[in-house]
């Protein structure tokens, strides 16, 4: 939370990000590579810049209605939303050189009226309220209050490179600040602002920054060295590099996706990683996993889902996103387990992973794979609720193959 204003510079930054993203409609990660690249910020400053961004993305609904603004006109009326923002946080209104001026007593009153609305306290759009309401029932609430907080900054650290303790002290000497996540082995949470790129640690691959609810779906890979296994929908690696980790380099670790840049990507993270045993593969046709039927002791597939278990890290997807896309996601996973789960061997383990918290995709899902293939049998299920541990939302199941 911000204990005195932005800057004025501080403010047009953050006005342009949102604009980036509200009027043009550009992801939120493009909109800071775009706007932070070459400008040398200071992290504390950058820390509340972004933190002034994702709070005013992950409730904007709120915000607009408070200062009686629609986000369609965001180019136009931007400085008084954040005018609004600062007054809403009891902050004096930062010093900008253009700036719509806001009528405080009027502000009073719609704080008042938006306080009798929880959906709108939270933030979220009315489809997802609709949607949480009937997929999670009496656990929406509290999901869709945690989905409107600040998310907090986890990292893993890289077993192949150095050891939690070893991170701990190294991270210091360069003033950051980390401490050990209960629950979750190999994550530590970073407690300063500090910019965690710009670390000689990070330099040297000692840790990746990874959600703790993520860094659990690798634990459920539970690979040992010397395995072979298949990571059907790799992306960047983020879980291929835990996977790594975990078999000490020993083993076959096949990394697979559908859009290749995102498999390069893998790559350098990899080799940073010091993550020796990882091979590559795009995903041309179905060819492309008959070739590998009966062959894995492990298969995780983290598929394409609706991310919303990842919402309080991703704001803007909240104003992206719409109702239809969740059926065509459902579709596409039903077929991907179904297809990809031949790879499996006898005896070996299929994991099923998404950060999304809606049945939909996640139990329903598994039930009805299992019904059709009684060849597979549940070993257990998880679901992580972003209420519950603070933690990016997932959800993940194991399975077992118990014949050809
Ligand atoms: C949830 S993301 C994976 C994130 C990644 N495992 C990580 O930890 O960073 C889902 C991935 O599935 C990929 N994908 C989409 N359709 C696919 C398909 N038919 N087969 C395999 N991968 C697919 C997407 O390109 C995306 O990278």
């Amino acid at each position: 939370m911000l204990t005195y204003p932005l800057s004025g510079s501080s403010s047009e930054l953050v006005l342009n990000v949102l604009s980036m993203v509200l009027s043009q409609g550009k992801p939120l990660d493009r909109a800071y590579s775009q706007h932070f690249s070459g400008l040398k910020l200071a992290s504390d400053e950058q820390a509340r810049i972004t933190f002034v961004v994702g709070d005013i993305l992950r409730r904007l609904n709120l915000y607009c209605y408070v200062v009686d603004i629609e986000a369609e006109n965001f180019e136009r009326v931007g400085s008084k939303l954040l005018n609004g923002w600062h007054y809403f946080h009891q902050l004096d209104f930062p010093k900008m050189k253009y700036s719509l001026q806001v009528d405080t007593k009027e502000l009073d009153e719609r704080i008042e009226q938006a306080k009798t609305h929880p959906a709108l306290w939270d933030g979220c759009p009315q489809w997802l309220d609709d949607l949480g309401a009937q997929q999670l029932g009496g656990k929406w609430p509290a999901e869709r209050s945690a989905l409107a907080l600040a998310p907090k900054r986890f990292i893993r650290v890289n077993e192949l490179k150095c050891d939690k303790q070893q991170l701990i002290a190294r991270l210091a000497k360069e003033s950051v600040t980390a401490i050990e996540v209960n629950g979750v082995e190999s994550a530590l949470e970073i407690t300063s602002n500090s910019a965690l790129f710009r670390t000689d640690c990070f330099k040297d691959g000692w840790f990746e920054q990874q959600d703790a609810g993520s860094q659990l779906v690798a634990n459920a890979v539970n690979a040992k060295p010397g395995m072979r296994v298949i990571d059907a929908c790799a992306g960047a690696g983020g879980k291929t590099l835990h996977i790594a980790a975990q078999m000490q380099g020993k083993g076959r670790l096949l990394a697979m996706d559908v859009e290749q840049w995102k498999l390069d990507n893998l790559k350098t993270r990899a080799k940073r990683a010091a993550a020796h045993n990882v091979e590559t593969r795009i995903i041309a046709s179905s060819k492309t996993i008959k070739r590998l039927k009966l062959s894995a002791d492990r298969v995780l597939l983290d598929v394409p889902c609706s991310g919303l278990g990842v919402l309080k890290r991703n704001p803007d997807a909240k104003w992206r996103d719409t109702p239809e896309r969740l059926p065509v996601l459902v579709e596409l996973q039903k077929t991907i387990l179904q297809s990809y789960s031949r790879m499996v061997k006898v005896d070996g383990m299929l994991i099923y992973a998404t950060c999304s918290i809606m049945p939909q995709e996640n139990s329903e899902q598994v039930a009805r794979f299992l019904k059709e293939n009684p060849h597979f049998t549940l070993v257990d299920e998880e679901h992580i609720y972003v209420a519950d541990h603070g933690f990016d939302g997932f959800y993940l199941a194991r399975m077992r193959r118990i014949e050809a």
